[in-house]
Order: C-alpha cells, then sequence, then structure tokens
C-alpha cells in the first residue's frame, strides 16, 4: 500500500516539457526516497517557473488532453510543528464531505519499502486509480494540500521552526484514497435515548411516605440535593426501615431478621438505598447516655476496591454530619458518635488500631483489611455488629474475596456469640438487659448489586439468610424456579409495597445500562486508532467549553487494556508538544508544574502542590497526578490503574473528580468501571473494549456516566474486524431482532476525526497526519518513551489475546494488522518479539491461586496488602511486567504453550486435540492464543 507519502495531482500540457518519472524500485528505501524528492524538487521548479500549474483547485475537465499525472511520494518529513490548535471548529457532521480527491496509483512498491510494514503487512493495494480524460465523470480537484501546510494562523509555522532538524526517519502514513468506514443511513450517529431510567422519581413518592426520618430527609435535600427517591429506594426503604433492628420498635419476639440482596441499573441510587436504613437505625442510639464511640463497630460495609471504599465513606461523613436540631417532642439531646472509618490499607496497621480501639460505629473496608483486623486486632470491638454491606457483589466474587468474606462472617458470628454469652451472664446478674436488647435481635446482612448472576447468587447462598431481592425494575419477575414465595406475615406487606421477590435472577433478565445514555461506537481503521482518540477527545473537551465559563468541568474517562496502555497514553499526550516548544525531555527532571500526589490527607484527599524543579526518582515519577497537553485546551489528564502506589491512585482520582471548572480526562484500566460516582463525567470512551466480563463489564463501564438522571455519552472504538461485537454486546444488552432495545448507534471515523481537527475539505488529515508525527517523534526522542510504547503495544496484544473463547469470533489476534497496530503506539514497526517485554528479574512468585488472587486484586486497586506488599508482589516473578490480571493470564497461557514447544509436546488444535481434553494442552481453554506459540511468531514478524 502506497500510502506513505505526499499525494500531489499535477495537470501539465499535453505538449508539457516534464518527462514522466517512473518511481524507483527496489534498491534502499533511502534511495528512494532520495529519487522521489528529485521528483518533486523537479515539479517545483517548473511550477515555480510557470511551466506547470498545480490543479489543487481547478477541476480538469473531461474534454482535456489527457494529462500526465505523477505521483509523487516523499516521506512526510513535516515542515514544522503545528502549533497547538485552537478547540476545534467543527465542521457540520450532518453535511455531506466534499467529494474525496482522486487519486493517482503509483506502481506497487516492495513492501519492504513501507515505512509502516508490519511483519503481516498485506501486499500492497494499488490506490484507485483514477479516470484521466477517458472518463465520462469531471475528475475531481485535488486538494491535498494539508498534509504539506496547514494554513499559517492555525498551525503557527516559522522559519526557525521549519529550519530545525527533524528526527530522523519520521515516516507517517494514515490516510489512503480508500474510503474511510462510514456510519450505515440507517443507524442514525446519535443513538435516540430514552427517558431517564435511574433518576429520582417523579411521582407522589416522597421519602417520608417510604418512613424516613424527617432530620435525615431536611439533611439530604439541604446539603446533599437529594429530595426524591430513585425507584431501588421506593422499593426497599419500608422494608429496611421497619426491620426488628430499630432500637425504638417493639418487635414481637418471633419477627425474624431477613436479609436483603438490592439489585439496580449503574447510578440508581443504591448506596444511599443501604446507607439510609443504617444511619436511621443507628440515630436513636445517639439519644442514649450511655453509649458512645466505646461501643464499637456497629455497621460494616465492604468494597471491592480502595477509590470506592473511599467514596461509600466520603457518604457516610455526609450523612454523619447532619444538624440535630429537634422539631419533635422528645428533647432528649443527640450525642454525636456516630462517625465512619475507614480502612484500606492505605495507612499503617498501628494507625488503623488506635482508631479501631477507639471505636469506629461504622466502618467502611475492602474485605482483605477487615479480615486481617478482625484476626489481629484484639481491640477491635465488632460483636454488636447489626449491619454487614457487600457492595458490588459481584465485583467481590470476580476479585476472588468469597473465602475472605466467609471468613468475616464466622469471626463476626462467634465474636457476637461471646458476646451475648457474656451479655447474659451480666444480665442474670442484674446489669445488662439495657445493653443487648436492641443488638441482640441480630445482624442483617445485605448484598448489593447492578447485576446477579450465578456467582452472586452464589455469594448470597453462603452470606445471606432468607433474602428478600428488591430491584428496580417496577414489574413482578416470574419464579422461574417455580418456588413457592415465602409467606412472610411481617413482610409481606413492605415486600407488596416494594414488589419484592425472593427468587433468583431470571435467565432473560438482562443487565442494562441507563436508558437516557447515549450510545456510539466507532469503526477505525487500526492506524487511525490513536489520532481518532484525539479527535473525539478533543471534541469532547470543545463541546465542554462551548458551555461557557461558568459551566463546571466536563469528565471524561477513558478504558485501556492494560496499565502499561494507560500509562503510556496519559504520558504520550502529556508530553507531546504541538508548538515551537520542544517535547519533553527525558524525564530526569520533575516537570514544573506537574502536580504531585506527595502530600495527601488521611481520607486521600491531595493537598495540591506544585512540584518545584527537583532531580526525578522513579518514586517521583509514579507521584505525579496531572499533566496537560497542547492538544486539549485546558485540560488536565489524568491516570488510575491498579499497579499505582494508593496515595496516587487516590489523588488522582480525588483529583479528576474535583469540581473544577476546567475539562479533564482519566486514563483508566476496568479498576474503574465499578462504583465509581463521578457526577461530572459527560462521556465514557472505552478505546479498548473489555476483554474480561464481556457485556456486564461493557454496562458496568458505560455507567460512570448518565447518574441518578443525568445525561451521558458512551463510545466504543470498534476494528473493522470487530464489527460483530455491536450486535452481540446489544444482544446481551437486551435488544431483539426488530423489537428495538438498547441499540448502540455508528458515528463515523471520517466524521469524529473532521470534528476534531476541524479545517476544510480533507484539511483534517493534514492535522492527524501532523498529530501523529508528533506522536511518532515523541516515541523517537528519548528511550524511555520508546520502551513506554513498546510496552503498551506488547500489553495490548496480550491483553487482547485474553478475551474469552465466546468472543474470539470478533477479537482474534491474527485478525489485526501489527504494522497498522504499531501506529496506534506512535511506533513506525512492531517491536520484535514478545519476549523483550517479558524479560524480567529470576521468577520469585509463584503461581499458586493464592498469589492469582493477590495479583488480581492488587491489579483491580483493591487491597488485602498495604503498599510495600504491593511492591513485593509486583517485582518479583517472570510476570513482573504482567501487572494486570488479564495480562498475566495471557503471558502463563503463552508460556504454558511455549513450554509445550519446547518439551516436544504436541499442540492440541484451537479446540484441543483428540488424547486429551483441550484444557490439559492450554488449547480451547479461556486463554487459548494459538497453537505452537504462534503469537510469539507473529510479534516476531514470523507469521506465515
Ligand atoms: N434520591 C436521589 N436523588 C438524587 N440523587 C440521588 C438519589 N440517590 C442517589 N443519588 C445520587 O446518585 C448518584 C449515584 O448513586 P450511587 O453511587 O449510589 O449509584 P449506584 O446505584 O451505587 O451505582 P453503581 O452500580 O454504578 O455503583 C450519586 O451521586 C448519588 O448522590
Amino acid at each position: 500500500m502506497a500510502d506513505d507519502g505526499i499525494e500531489l495531482n499535477f495537470a501539465v500540457p499535453s505538449a508539457g516539457a516534464i518527462r514522466q518519472v517512473a518511481p524507483k524500485k527496489g534498491g534502499r528505501w533511502t534511495d528512494r526516497v532520495k529519487a522521489k524528492r528529485e521528483v518533486r524538487d523537479t515539479f517545483r521548479s517548473l511550477k515555480s517557473a510557470g511551466n506547470t500549474s498545480a490543479t489543487t483547485s481547478a477541476p480538469v475537465p473531461s474534454a482535456a488532453p489527457a494529462p500526465v499525472f505523477t505521483p509523487v511520494s516523499a516521506p512526510v518529513v513535516p515542515k514544522a510543528r503545528p502549533a497547538p490548535f485552537a478547540a476545534p471548529a467543527p465542521a457540520p457532521v450532518s453535511r455531506p464531505p466534499p467529494p474525496r480527491p482522486t487519486y493517482v496509483a503509483p506502481p506497487p512498491r516492495p513492501t519492504s519499502s513501507n515505512a509502516i510494514a508490519g511483519p503481516s503487512r498485506p501486499a500492497p493495494t494499488p490506490r484507485n486509480v483514477s479516470t484521466p480524460a477517458t472518463s465520462s465523470k469531471p475528475r475531481q480537484s485535488v486538494d491535498h494540500a494539508p498534509r504539506q501546510s496547514l494554513p499559517r494562523q492555525e498551525v503557527g509555522f516559522s522559519a526557525a521552526e521549519a529550519a530545525k532538524p527533524k528526527a530522523p526517519g519520521i515516516i507517517s502514513s494514515l490516510f489512503t484514497s480508500d474510503p474511510l468506514p462510514a456510519a450505515p443511513k440507517a443507524t442514525a450517529p446519535t443513538a435516540p435515548v430514552g427517558a431517564p431510567s435511574n433518576a429520582p422519581l417523579g411521582d407522589t413518592s416522597t421519602f417520608e411516605g417510604l418512613g424516613l426520618d424527617k432530620m435525615l430527609i431536611r439533611h439530604m435535600a439541604n446539603k446533599m440535593h437529594v429530595d426524591k427517591p430513585t425507584a431501588i429506594q421506593r422499593s426497599c426503604l419500608p422494608f429496611m426501615l421497619s426491620s426488628p433492628l430499630d432500637p425504638d420498635a417493639t418487635i414481637d419476639e418471633g419477627t425474624p431478621l431477613r436479609d436483603v440482596l438490592l439489585q439496580a441499573q449503574t447510578g440508581s441510587g443504591k448506596t444511599l438505598a443501604y446507607l439510609l436504613p443504617i444511619v436511621q437505625t443507628l440515630l436513636p442510639l445517639s439519644r442514649l447516655s450511655y453509649i458512645d464511640r466505646s461501643i464499637g463497630t456497629l455497621a460494616i460495609i465492604l468494597a471491592p476496591t480502595r477509590e470506592l471504599a473511599q467514596q461509600i465513606s466520603k457518604v457516610v461523613e455526609q450523612l454523619c454530619s447532619m444538624s440535630f436540631a429537634q422539631e419533635d417532642e422528645d428533647d432528649r439531646p443527640f450525642t454525636r458518635w456516630l462517625v465512619s472509618g475507614l480502612l484500606t490499607g492505605g495507612s499503617t496497621r498501628t494507625h488503623e488500631k488506635a482508631r479501631l480501639r477507639k471505636g469506629v460505629p461504622i466502618l467502611v473496608s475492602t474485605p482483605g483489611r477487615l479480615l486481617d483486623h478482625l484476626q489481629n486486632t484484639a481491640s477491635f470491638q465488632c460483636a454488636k455488629t447489626m449491619f454487614l454491606v457487600l457492595d458490588e457483589a459481584d465485583r467481590l466474587m470476580d476479585l476472588g474475596f468469597e473465602e475472605t468474606i466467609q471468613g468475616i462472617i464466622r469471626a463476626l458470628e462467634g465474636r457476637r456469640r461471646n458476646e451475648i454469652n457474656v451479655e447474659k451472664e451480666m444480665d442474670e446478674e442484674g446489669g445488662g438487659a439495657m445493653r443487648w436488647g436492641f443488638w441482640g435481635r441480630g445482624r442483617m446482612n445485605v448484598l448489593c448489586s447492578a447485576t446477579v448472576d450465578a456467582k452472586v447468587e452464589k455469594l448470597s447462598g453462603a452470606a445471606l439468610k432468607d433474602p428478600v431481592l428488591f430491584r428496580a425494575e417496577k414489574e413482578q419477575v416470574p419464579d422461574v424456579k417455580g418456588k413457592e414465595k415465602k409467606k412472610d406475615e411481617a413482610v409481606v406487606a413492605a415486600m407488596e409495597e416494594a414488589q419484592a421477590v425472593v427468587i433468583p435472577q431470571a435467565a432473560e433478565d438482562k443487565f442494562t445500562p441507563p436508558s437516557q445514555l447515549s450510545q456510539k461506537y466507532i469503526v477505525t481503521p487500526t492506524k487511525l486508532r490513536l489520532v481518532a482518540l484525539v479527535a473525539l477527545l478533543r471534541s469532547l473537551v470543545a463541546a465542554a467549553a462551548k458551555q461557557g465559563p461558568t459551566a463546571r468541568g466536563t469528565k471524561v474517562i477513558v478504558f485501556l487494556s492494560s496499565t502499561d496502555s494507560v500509562d503510556f497514553h496519559w504520558k504520550l499526550l502529556g508530553g507531546v508538544k504541538m508548538g515551537d516548544e520542544p517535547n519533553e525531555p527525558e524525564p530526569d527532571e520533575e516537570e514544573e508544574g506537574a502536580e504531585s500526589a506527595d502530600e495527601i490527607g488521611e481520607d486521600g484527599v491531595p493537598i495540591k502542590k506544585k512540584m518545584a524543579k527537583k532531580p526525578k526518582s522513579k518514586s517521583a515519577e509514579t507521584d505525579l497526578i496531572s499533566l496537560t497537553s497542547s492538544l486539549f485546551p485546558k485540560t488536565t489528564l489524568h491516570r488510575l490503574h491498579g499497579s499505582l502506589p494508593l496515595r496516587t491512585r487516590l489523588a488522582s482520582l480525588n483529583a479528576f473528580a474535583s469540581a473544577s471548572a476546567q475539562p479533564s480526562i482519566l486514563f483508566a484500566t476496568s479498576v474503574a468501571s465499578r462504583g465509581l460516582d463521578l457526577p461530572l463525567v459527560r462521556a465514557v470512551v472505552q478505546y479498548d473494549l473489555p476483554t474480561e466480563g464481556g457485556a456486564n463489564e461493557y454496562v458496568h463501564r458505560v455507567g460512570r456516566t448518565a447518574r441518578a438522571g443525568k445525561g451521558g455519552e458512551a463510545w466504543a472504538f470498534v476494528g473493522p474486524s470487530e464489527t460483530e461485537w455491536v450486535p452481540w454486546v446489544e444482544g446481551k444488552m437486551g435488544a431483539a431482532e426488530g423489537k428495538g432495545g438498547v441499540r448502540l448507534g455508528q458515528v463515523g471515523v471520517e466524521d469524529v476525526l473532521r470534528k476534531g481537527f476541524g479545517g476544510k475539505g480533507y484539511e483534517f488529515e493534514g492535522r492527524a497526519t501532523d498529530v501523529q508525527l508528533s506522536f511518532e517523534r515523541w516515541v523517537l526522542e528519548g528511550d524511555q518513551n520508546a520502551a513506554l510504547a513498546r510496552k503498551a503495544f506488547s500489553s495490548f496484544i496480550r491483553a487482547y489475546s485474553t478475551h474469552p473463547i465466546e468472543e474470539k469470533k470478533y477479537f482474534h489476534i491474527k485478525t489485526i494488522h501489527l504494522g497498522h497496530l504499531a501506529k496506534s503506539f506512535a511506533l513506525r514497526e512492531a517491536p520484535g518479539a514478545l519476549s523483550v517485554v517479558t524479560k524480567a528479574p529470576k521468577e520469585r512468585v509463584t503461581s499458586s491461586a493464592t498469589n492469582n488472587k493477590k495479583r488480581k486484586r492488587i491489579a483491580a486497586g483493591s487491597d488485602g496488602e498495604d503498599d510495600e506488599g504491593e511492591e513485593e508482589v509486583t517485582k518479583g516473578g517472570k510476570e513482573a511486567t504482567a501487572r494486570n490480571e488479564t495480562e498475566r493470564r495471557m503471558y502463563e497461557a503463552v508460556r504454558k504453550q511455549g513450554r509445550m514447544v519446547r518439551s516436544g509436546g504436541k499442540m492440541g488444535a484451537f479446540a484441543g486435540n483428540n488424547n486429551k481434553p483441550a484444557a490439559a494442552n492450554g488449547a480451547g481453554s479461556e486463554f487459548h492464543v494459538f497453537n505452537t506459540g504462534e503469537l510469539e511468531k507473529m510479534v516476531a514478524g514470523k507469521r506465515k
């Protein structure tokens, strides 16, 4: 494919003085480039002498004598770096674009000469041949100048800039004359969205009507702007608020205490749905003079990740800070002992122990850390725990916390039994009756999840007693197992009111995103991915700027498949310079003006400071929390993944979530897909589609926007070979043929580029090329940058290969053009071999199940270890570079295959061989890539 040069078509007089120069074939590429330059120079001199005229604006009449078209292909070495783009001046997407220029086909060149040729690059495809004089159609004018020169006022050429030495061998080629994948007319570019499905209810439901305390209602309305319940809140509150745990209630001894399972869409208010009953139940205790923090922990909320635990803890704090101004007749004063505490392994154990000794009535924790304290902290008073909430239950199961949770439940029950015995003894002696009346009724376990799948059902079977399932849906769910519903008189009224059922999830129930979410996808040729991402982000950010200076900053989350990829894209976009400035130097000095996570408050809130210039250590680099980019004016860039130190993770998240007026973009792995509630997130971009978790993960990710009834956009980058994934994911979300349901609307990649880079006609192509060149220059300018790009590339391939077997038909690594993929990592060609990036110090970590789970949790940003613990796991082991679970599993699959081959073992076919089950030889397993270690061969450029 001869797509790596500037294309200029010239019309010349039939008796012109120009000889047709055949492009040089064969030989070294430098010779060919030289030859092309000579041709170009010849044209230029002729042009300036008036011997020929460029047809950049005038169409050539079809009746004109047959012109001689001479293709000129030269490596595009940019004349100068374009200046930072102004906010894009989008060309209206709806208007049909001007006709595409017609190109002349140069003779095919040998593949080896191709600057971006990857090992599996297909044979060059001749360009569309224009139909010169014989054509019946008038020939289009060729307006392809932008590749050479962008308008000066926009790109800021300067003489000095033009004279700068250019990085050697930077060659970029993004566009050919082949049309870009366009959105079919039938698909509306913006899929219609429905009425908000997770918004506060607009009907007559009120918190008061559901039985909520007036003080809480007032506080929520005044301080949290929450005044109407959402569907899930309306569903569960009557039942949960009238539970036998209410200390003020006179409960019949025989009234059973039933556990609760909450299921509702993302962003539908599940957190308040379980927190309000907890706070309201404990509130009356604040009037009992003999109760203070020394009572210990009364409610525990478990969350799978530290970020989520911190977020829940903040909501508890908000609720507990309510004003105690009383309106009722009961004038017993409230004491403010109801406080929350956070255990995530972020602070030292000693510090956490001290806080537990003091007493933490409402405790939010990650599971590993809680079990650790249950086992090792004698002063941890938790025998009277009345609530245990397992938030994001499906994620807790995904991360392998089942055993830990069972350990926690056993420990809590053991302590409760002991405490009851002690209290009973005291009671017999006449001193304890008042003290154990309320908590002795039992503990309500609450399991909370947006999806109820087999894993959640398993956990609910193990952790919940006689559970009641509350869902936000209005209609009753059929009893799939045909079991008779239990007719418990005490709860039946509340259940009817709440439309609650006690059956597991029906198979046909789909996990759907909020209906007001607008979901779109872009079919993007692999080599255009990076520039298309930039274009999309630019238009999202520009849309925010249009809202005016008073509007609070728009936030965009970009999901990537690996930590390496997050680091690479964050540093690339933050490091590349588009104007006169040189790219960021190799980082031996700290970037001035970059924000650091050095000083973080106890709750993880960063105490912001600008870093002075100082020698940059590795830790200083991982401490950076935000960068800026000339590609996105006034926008801060953040990153989040499980391999960052905890303080950096929390600081990055807080900085991203802060209500600053500036837009911000977060590059994240799936660690950000669950539970995070960032109200200003306007768009979610899935640059890499989920490799694990399938359609559910897709829905969780898009659920970071369009929360609590607000609008939002979800964008998915889909490769040309992955388009069948779209109907598949739609089907998983309930779209049935001809019946509507959840649909994704396609937007043409050209529209995205045009909108993001602006300009007239095909100018966007030139601008995109300039951006790509700047990226490639950034990669070439430093070893560290190049290493980052290579690692990100390899991690992408590893992650891509771990798509579950069910999805392999949409995501097979064989279908990806590695040379083009390299381009999307600003590399000129695919890195040599996977072994380069998997090279690591001597193996120190075994691949035992325990360590696998541990790594999975660490990759997910969960707990169980303090920061030192993380280091220990991530730096040891041959899988050291495989820093997320997907990468690690891929690595293991590849290594397994490698072992088989080295020991002469015969690899089975894709679905296993005849003698052994597929799983036995790695074939046909979820992580099977190719037989006979083909992945390595392919990456090394040896694919047949
Ligand atoms: N009744 C309400 N009225 C208005 N806003 C609400 C209400 N209840 C909750 N919210 C807000 O809705 C947002 C989403 O709530 P929450 O984080 O609890 O959602 P969720 O159901 O847990 O979502 P996910 O499944 O993604 O974790 C929060 O910002 C919360 O403050």
